[in-house]
């Protein structure tokens, strides 16, 4: 029996993959497995802990260093949530240009029994006058799963399109429409109408990416963040706003002071929270874990490396041998069976310049105590055998 702790709300449809021999609960203390949504998780509160998997993308949420130390894998869910957030950015901004929230709550404020109601409505709509989106400039920073829907669906709405990305991903650009400029950060910034920012919160690195420096370039009319609140320096954009030379802060990540400012428009980090991304997470993240616990299988792993390899038929056991990725480490291992007279009839490592990572399976059960002997060596992290 596995048991798993549900740190937040997870789609039933994600949760129904776990068979009978999981035991899933919000109330667990000390989980073989966590499945978290954005909760705090702060990985030393467990023991024995082996993964936890975020129904979702950003992972800043949780301790990855402090899990990395301790081998507990940390996966997310790429791309699961994408389309949800792509489709909620271009209505945004759609609603943005046309002041289509604005017009709308007009309308409802009307006094319904003015008898003149149809010529007051002609009247009052120059006051919501907008502009099209199409022939304007969308600057993409972050060109991942959902930068590269973004300016996909800004190509298809004849927008131009003017993105920056620093580790451009192989699988993702073939996504990309080829009518997609690339260009540096700040010419992104120069010359965009709009700007819209899809990268990872990350402290000291992305921290303040859109920052005072950078943003002095931008022209355009609207400022979008549906990435997280520190990717975006907050003075700066505040005085733009204050100045009149930025139109709109449009964001999922409301703070009091964003709330009180009229000209900027809040969502309660709704970006993923469709039915269809909700799902697609919970079914990415259980699928992961379960792949994991059962089998040492790792997939979009964000501190492990890549390693999917089923035990053909015949296996007894694996054996699972989380390491620091350092020199010598397969021999050191293999040594340890070789001692006991273990046949190993398989060996897979992967590492990634922090975690070595090795499956080694046996044509036998092999004796738990092999978990010790493999533990007492130096740099290794952590040891399990799983049975067959
Ligand atoms: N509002 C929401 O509900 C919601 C939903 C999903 C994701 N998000 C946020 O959006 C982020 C992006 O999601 P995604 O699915 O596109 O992730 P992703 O990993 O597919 O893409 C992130 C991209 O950012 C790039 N990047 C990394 N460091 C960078 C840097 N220093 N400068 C510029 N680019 C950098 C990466 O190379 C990658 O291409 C997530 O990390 C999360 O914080 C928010
Ligand atoms: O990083 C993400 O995937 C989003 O911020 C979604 O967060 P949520 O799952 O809490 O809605």
């Amino acid at each position: 029996m596995a048991t798993i702790k549900t740190m937040n709300n997870i789609s039933k449809k994600g949760l129904g993959l776990f068979g009978p021999f999981y035991q899933v609960s919000d109330s667990i203390e000390n989980p073989d497995a966590i499945l978290v949504r954005s909760a705090q998780v702060d990985t030393d509160n467990f023991d024995g802990l082996l993964a936890v998997a975020r129904a979702g993308a950003g992972v800043n949420n949780i301790t990855i260093d402090k899990a990395s130390a301790k081998g507990i894998c940390v996966f997310n869910t790429p791309g699961a949530n994408a389309n949800a957030v792509a489709e909620l950015v271009m209505t945004v901004l759609g609603m943005a240009v046309r002041n289509a929230d604005k017009a709308a709550a007009w309308v409802k404020g009307l006094d319904v029994n003015d008898p003149d109601l149809a010529k007051t409505v002609e009247s009052g709509k120059k006051k919501f006058a907008g502009m099209e989106l199409a022939g304007k400039t969308l600057g993409v920073v972050g060109l991942g799963k959902i930068g590269v829907l973004v300016a996909n669906y800004a190509r298809w709405k004849n927008m131009r399109v003017i993105a920056y990305e620093p580790y451009p991903n192989a699988n993702n650009m073939h996504e990309l429409s080829n009518k997609v400029e690339i260009a540096d950060l700040d010419t992104v910034i120069a010359n965009s109408d709009f700007l819209t920012v899809h990268v990872p919160f990350i402290k000291g690195v992305t921290e303040n990416l859109l920052n005072r420096k950078n943003l002095a370039q931008f022209k355009g009319s609207y400022i979008m963040n549906f990435a997280r609140g520190g990717i975006v320096e907050m003075d700066p954009v505040n005085e733009m706003l204050a100045s009149g030379s930025l139109q709109g802060y449009l964001c999922d990540f409301p703070t009091a002071e964003l709330i009180k400012n009229d000209k900027v428009t809040c969502f309660p980090h709704l970006g993923a929270s469709t039915e269809e991304a909700e799902e697609n997470c919970a079914v990415m993240a259980v699928e992961e874990l379960k792949d994991y616990i059962e089998y040492g299988c790792v997939r979009n792993s964000v501190n492990f490396p890549a390693l999917v390899d089923h035990p053909h038929a015949g296996i007894k056991s694996r054996v699972v041998v989380i390491n620091q990725d350092v020199p010598n480490m397969i021999s050191e291992i293999t040594k340890v069976f070789g001692a006991e007279g273990i046949n190993i009839a398989s060996f897979s490592n992967k590492s990634n310049g922090k975690i070595g990572y090795n499956l080694v399976d046996v044509e036998s059960k092999v004796d738990d105590s092999i978990v010790e002997k493999l533990s007492k060596l130096d740099k290794v992290i952590k040891v399990r055998v799983i049975h067959f």
